[in-house]
């Protein structure tokens, strides 16, 4: 069955933090293991282990990279401090027709090790990695949303872009990984309410750039993201986790009532004013699989009466909860009925089907609804008309009994009595059975009323 996460990013998202909690959700490590060790790139090792974090036992997710790969994403004295930076060259991104051509060379080796590469390039990557067709898609469209925000970023066509940072071995490995592990966990539906992002500055390959990063907004705005400003310096939103969420949010609003089934939690590398965690959820929504039930409705007015009898037989048969007629003056001033199935989610299809084959509706409306219902059990009780089907329900007040018609009929039938004298041995009776006394005013005195009515009450 597929799942729904729900990501709270109160500590911003980044790659690493999202695979870290995705394992400690419990993504197969195996698998992922696996999965690292066929993508045709050297000069990394993983290591995946347990740190504390604000005394919170949390999972950690870590590329290691070789010294000709090492980049400064975890150095905070390089990436707040006011030292001199490292790299001289404030490099572009655009490709010359030379590097160009150099990249179509290096997308004919099987492996690859600059880290200045292209979007080509590194889907050429993905595309070799020994993952399923679904997680290579989804790396790739991560790897495409940053494309695109870095274009805009240094503009650019997105086929110029080159990546640094973003295009270096850890962040290859942080997205295959977080696609592995999201298709590994069957998720589908993923909630992300809002990101919480710091400010001030961050220092780049490029130089010194304003928080939150520029690719970063231009992920947000292209693609929906609520962001939350704090005042924690620094950054909380990397490219990589902004791009992660806008490929794999599918709403942000949490269902009104849901229940969690897992929690994980990824540890970040940066250390800040709060604690840097990301917390992954499992989440079920209660409203959805209990009380969520739709209407169907259609308006029509060039339909038999005997047709319309036999769909609403159809319709019940086929899981319907409910199926009535509303007579309605219609366009053009003509009689017509509203057709209401009041059904399950589950139920939708088969019933729209129906209707579309049996009348001659070219439209349905669906409608969304909340409902609320008393427990009830549908029971079987032995009266001295004979045995008897009832709904008992629960008030808060007390129980309730309600004969069900069918059975009520049958045992008018049988001892050849009016309906509502029957009903009401067999109401009676059930009620005695399952202890239902009969009670005083003053306990059935629920509008706190005066007991004795006055003559304005005739
Ligand atoms: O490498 C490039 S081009 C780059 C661009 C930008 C822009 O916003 S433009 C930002 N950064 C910084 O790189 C590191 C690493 O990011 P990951 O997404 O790979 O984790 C981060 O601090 C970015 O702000 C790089
Ligand atoms: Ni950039």
């Amino acid at each position: 069955m597929s799942q729904t996460l729900y990501l709270e990013c109160y500590s911003g998202i980044s790659g690493d933090m999202t695979v870290a909690a995705l394992l400690d959700l419990g993504a197969d490590q195996s698998v992922l293991e696996t999965a690292l060790k066929s993508l045709p790139v050297t000069g990394f090792d993983i290591v995946i282990s347990r740190v504390k974090k604000a005394g919170l036992d949390v999972c950690d997710f870590h590329v290691k990279l070789d010294q000709d790969h090492e980049n400064h994403d975890h150095d905070m004295a390089y990436l707040h401090g006011d030292h001199h930076h490292h790299h001289s060259d404030e490099h572009g991104h655009a490709h010359d027709d030379a590097s160009e051509l150099q990249h179509h060379e290096q997308l004919q080796k099987k492996t690859y090790s600059h880290a200045n590469r292209g979007l080509l390039e590194i889907v050429a990557i993905i595309r070799q990695a020994a993952i399923t067709d679904h997680a290579k898609e989804l790396a790739i469209r991560i790897f495409s949303i940053i494309a695109d925000a870095e274009a805009k970023a240094h503009g650019v066509e997105r086929e110029q872009v080159h990546f640094h940072e973003v295009g270096a071995v850890d962040s290859i490995v942080d997205i295959v990984a977080v696609a592995v592990c999201l298709d590994n966990l069957n998720i589908r539906e993923v909630i992300v309410p809002e990101l919480y992002e710091g400010r001030g500055f961050v220092r780049c390959q490029h130089g010194i750039i304003p928080i939150p990063v520029p690719a970063v907004t231009h992920i947000a705005a292209s693609h929906g993201l609520n962001l939350h400003l704090t005042s924690t310096e620094g950054e909380l939103i990397t490219p990589t986790g902004a791009a992660i969420v806008a490929a794999i949010k599918t709403g942000d609003q949490l269902p009104k009532q849901f229940t969690i089934e897992k929690t994980g939690m990824g540890a970040g590398k940066r250390t800040y004013d709060r604690p840097s965690l990301l917390r992954a959820m499992l989440i079920t929504d209660k409203t959805k699989n209990s009380g969520g039930i739709f209407k169907l409705e259609s308006n029509i007015d060039d339909c038999g009466g005997e047709i319309l009898g036999f769909v609403m037989d159809r319709l019940f048969a086929a899981g319907a909860r409910d199926v009535h007629y509303t007579p309605v003056y219609m366009k053009k001033n003509r009689p017509g009925y509203l057709l209401n199935v009041i059904c399950k989610k589950d139920a939708i299809e088969e019933l729209e089907q129906i209707i579309f084959e049996e009348t001659t509706t070219i439209g349905i409306r669906r409608i969304q609804m909340e409902s609320t219902g008393l427990r009830r059990t549908v029971k079987r009780i032995l009266t001295s008309l004979g045995e008897a089907q009832v709904k008992v329900c629960e008030l808060e007040s007390g129980k309730r009994i309600y004969p069900e018609y069918a059975s009520v009929a049958e045992l008018c039938q049988k001892h050849r009595m009016a309906y509502q004298d029957a009903y009401h041995i067999i109401k009676k009776e059930c009620e005695a059975a399952e202890g239902i006394s009969q009670r005083t005013l003053a306990e059935l005195n629920r509008f706190e009323l005066p007991l004795t009515l006055g003559p304005d009450y005739n």
